[in-house]
């Protein structure tokens, strides 16, 4: 990756032998065949065909952005036909431009991991095209790992949001919490962005002080993924514990709707419920979790195994 980042020839010679993802306006291209998406992969001379259909140059095909390797060192690029007709270019391609948040959850891991660095990647693109000191506009390398003002000198490189999501617990029970934005009924771990110069543990403190108004005995990290709604973040998720009889709530209805503790049963019993279901009888929603896909569900999974285990 790195020789493909810094070297714009040797990046041009993968372009010739690799693997392209299309998208436009930031929506993948995919196919859907029996219910199931599929993420066409596309060579970089059928890309070139597809231009010269549509009467767009080849040297298009420079426009894309390098996403990723695989360990036969194909290389994997994303490019964005945004600036033509969606229609035309769906009904000759066989398939269609679908909002990746759509197709997310019933992709494979390899292509969710795909598709969101290059949505994100994409999107920096698109919003760093003048330099924010200059306002010159800025010259993208090869790979699209930084962009350039030449006026300047100045090299920007593509950015995420660091995010902390904790999971927090009090020995018996973990706190779930809920933002309107949410769909109906599901519950999540908690979460914020860093501040600039915060330590993650000191974001994780400020963050359930603010939110939930506990304070934090302990905590230790778990695992990272990278989460392209609505912005590319990098979320940083932990386990938590408070003191067991510290643990009323005081609940910050700006950030969030609803908070509260959660009994092992009630967590194996809502995780086990599909959020497409669980609207009730009486018209309220049952309590679900965030599917396989977010990192949220697999704080929760940890936590039910820990507390299995004592
Ligand atoms: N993958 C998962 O399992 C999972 C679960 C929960 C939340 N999340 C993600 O975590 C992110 C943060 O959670 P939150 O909304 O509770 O954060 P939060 O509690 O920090 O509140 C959001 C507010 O923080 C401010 N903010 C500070 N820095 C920001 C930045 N760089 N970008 C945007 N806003 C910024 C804004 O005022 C915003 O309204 C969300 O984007 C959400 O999608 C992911
Ligand atoms: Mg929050």
């Amino acid at each position: 990756m790195f020789e493909l980042k810094e070297n714009d020839d040797i990046c041009r010679q993968a372009q010739n032998s690799g693997t392209f993802y299309l998208f436009h306006n930031f929506s993948p291209f995919l196919q859907k065949i029996r219910g199931k998406y599929l993420v066409p992969q596309i060579n970089a001379t059928e890309i070139k065909k597809i231009l010269e259909k549509f009467r767009q140059n080849e040297q298009r095909i420079e426009d894309s952005v390098l996403i990723g390797c695989s360990g036969d060192c194909l290389a994997y690029f994303a490019l964005d036909l945004g600036s033509m007709e969606r229609s035309v270019l769906e009904s000759g391609l066989e398939g269609s431009f679908t909002e990746l948040q759509q197709a997310f959850f019933q992709l494979d891991e390899k292509d969710t991991h795909l598709l969101s660095s290059a949505q994100a990647l994409l999107r920096w693109h698109d919003n760093h095209q003048y330099c924010s000191k200059t306002g010159q506009p800025t010259k993208k390398n090869l790979a699209g790992s930084k962009r350039v003002c030449h006026s300047s000198g100045i090299i920007y490189y593509p950015q995420m949001s660091p995010v902390v999501i904790t999971l927090l617990s009090d020995g018996n029970r973990c706190l779930l919490v809920r933002q309107a934005s949410f769909p109906r009924g599901m519950y999540s771990a908690l979460a914020g962005f860093c501040d600039v110069g915060e330590t993650l543990e000191e974001t994780v403190r400020r963050e359930v002080a603010e939110e939930v108004g506990l304070e934090v005995d302990s905590l230790w990290y778990s695992a990272s993924q990278h989460w392209p709604f609505p912005n590319s973040t990098l979320m940083i998720a932990c386990h938590a514990m408070v003191q067991p009889q510290e643990t009323e709530i005081s609940v910050n209805k700006l950030e969030l709707e609803a908070a509260r503790w959660f009994s092992l049963d009630e967590v194996v019993e809502a995780l086990r419920r599909d959020p497409r279901s669980s609207k009730q009888e009486d018209g309220t929603f049952s309590v679900c979790l965030p599917p396989k896909q977010a990192i949220a569900h697999q704080l929760i999974q940890e936590w039910i195994k820990n507390q299995l285990c004592q």
